[in-house]
């Protein structure tokens, strides 16, 4: 590992899974600091790298929600500990080594401000930082390994602490010093939508040496022990930078270039971003302002936020306070929209919408994502009570959005395999609803299912039933048709 001290790889390689023979090496790059890099071709699918977790801890900003702050389960039996105020929701959990260990850490170090109450939300928005000031001295070590960055902006939930507690200046210096290292090196764990937990954030010691693409050429796997899988989506060669991507695969480069500013702190550069219609995706696309046009307005020099944009059909030229003002309202329409509710998204706001923005711009991808998934997984409207125009709906909205992930060049990125575990759904249900259908759709049921098992196995986001269905629906099953459906019934 190039670029890191023999004492500091030490304190990395003690994280990984299996230090052996690595895939990678820690190079400088020239994104920016320090990257991880190919030592030898990587084929489409390998395994690079497991990491386990310096630091696991819910996220600070959902801390309004009651949950159980060793187990992470949002439930009704939860309740603020006597001696220290944070909040589990059982025996168990309150005698849990954790729960000691972090009881006794706060009654020892925090001493309540007078006339104060409420303490249990202060301290469920500073749990993530409790679990580094509990590090041991060499963990601790570990983070100075990290990139930082200096945070101006007040930060709210130390004030707050401060408010109700007294605590040591050293403490606070340390949480300070922390604040900047989640922000830059943290990624979010996907949570199960099944299960009721908290989302929560993760500190991994190699994965924060991972710079960013708008295209990565890797996927993140979150095991139940929490432990993150860094896979390739695609073949990388010798030499290549090993990337992951710190934003949402959809959204259009003005939104991820900001988001990436804002929360990083720099300029995506990438060749997405560099390329005014995203590979031809138009994400960003804005309808022509003159009326009787039917062309589309896309920036004219992408790298350059204030930068104009231009028509695609009739060239005039629009300056970007008058881009940004449209962004804007549509920013607050989406906003307006009931996005759970699926069949009563306001058909007056989609018509507002569509009034400014054509159906490749990524509010509309972004919806009808959000519809593919849910049509047919909703309690109380499962796949085998949608109508057949419904389930048709279903079919062409997962169809769609896989078409956009492959132009974006992606590769097997998680969404392409939870877009295909969908789109088997629907074809499984309607092979099942008309038998005769199964011969003529049977290898793409299989092929869909066999994919989508490759991308999303063990991620503990992934769908409860995705290794049944493979096995049942998937390749090589030997079970008679009749049989083979039986996985839907259950
Ligand atoms: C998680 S760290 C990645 C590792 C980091 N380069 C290092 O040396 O430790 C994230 C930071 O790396 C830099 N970075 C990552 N991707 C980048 C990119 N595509 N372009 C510019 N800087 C990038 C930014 O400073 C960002 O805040």
């Amino acid at each position: 590992m190039a670029h890191l001290a023999a004492n500091e790889t030490l304190l990395l390689t003690a994280y990984l899974e299996d230090p052996t023979q690595p895939l990678w090496v820690i190079k400088r790059s020239n994104l920016g600091g320090r990257g991880l890099f190919a030592t030898q071709s990587i084929k489409k699918g390998t395994l690079i790298f497991k990491n386990k977790p310096l630091v696991v801890a819910p996220r600070a900003d959902l801390a309004g929600d009651t949950y159980c702050s060793v187990c992470y389960r949002v439930s009704a039996t939860c309740s603020a500990c006597e001696r220290c105020s944070q909040i589990t929701c059982s025996e168990e959990c309150n005698t849990s080594v954790q729960h000691r260990a972090e009881c006794n850490f706060i009654t020892s170090n925090w001493k309540p401000q007078p006339d104060s109450d409420n303490y249990s939300k202060v301290l469920a928005q500073m749990q993530i930082y409790l679990r580094f000031l509990l590090l041991s001295e060499e963990q601790k070590l570990m983070l100075s390994l990290l990139q930082n960055c200096n945070i101006d902006a007040k930060f709210e939930e130390l004030e707050e602490l401060c408010a109700k507690y007294v605590i040591p200046e050293e403490q606070v210096s340390f949480i300070h010093f922390i604040h900047s290292i989640i922000k830059i090196n943290s990624f979010r764990i996907a949570n199960n939508p099944q299960e009721r937990k908290i989302a929560l954030r993760g500190l991994y010691p190699l994965s924060a040496f991972l710079n960013h693409s708008c295209v990565p050429n890797t996927r993140n796997v979150f095991h139940r022990d929490f432990t993150m899988a860094v896979y390739a989506t695609r073949d990388i060669a010798a030499g290549d930078e090993i990337l992951t991507c710190y934003t949402g695969l959809l959204l259009c480069t003005p939104a991820r270039r900001c988001q990436l500013y804002k929360t990083k702190h720099f300029w995506c550069k990438c060749e997405r971003c560099k390329d005014n219609t995203e590979m031809g995706t138009k994400l960003s696309a804005l309808k022509c302002f003159n009326k009787e046009c039917v062309g589309i307005l896309l920036p004219m020099s992408p790298l350059d936020p204030r930068g104009e944009w231009c028509c695609d059909n009739c060239a005039t030229r629009v300056p970007c306070d008058k881009i940004s003002m449209i962004q804007g309202i549509l920013g607050s329409l989406v906003g307006s929209l009931d996005l759970d509710d699926q069949f009563r998204l306001e058909a007056p706001i989609l018509a507002r919408l569509a009034n400014f923005i054509p159906y490749s711009n990524h509010i509309f991808i972004d919806l009808r994502l959000r519809l593919a998934l849910k049509i047919g997984f909703t309690e109380g409207l499962k796949l085998n009570e949608l109508s057949e125009s419904r389930l048709s709906l279903k079919e062409s909205l997962c169809r769609g959005t896989l078409r956009t992930v492959a132009a974006l060049g992606v590769g097997d990125a998680h969404l392409r395999g939870l877009l295909l575990y969908h789109l088997h759904a629907v074809l499984a249900e309607r092979a099942r609803r008309s038998p005769d259908l199964y011969e003529e759709i049977k290898a793409e049921i299989e092929s869909t299912i066999e994919q989508a098992y490759h991308i999303l196995q063990g991620d503990i986001s992934a769908p409860p039933d995705l290794e049944l269905r493979r096995r049942y629906l998937g390749p090589g099953c030997d079970k008679p048709q009749e049989e083979r459906f039986f996985i839907l019934d259950a």
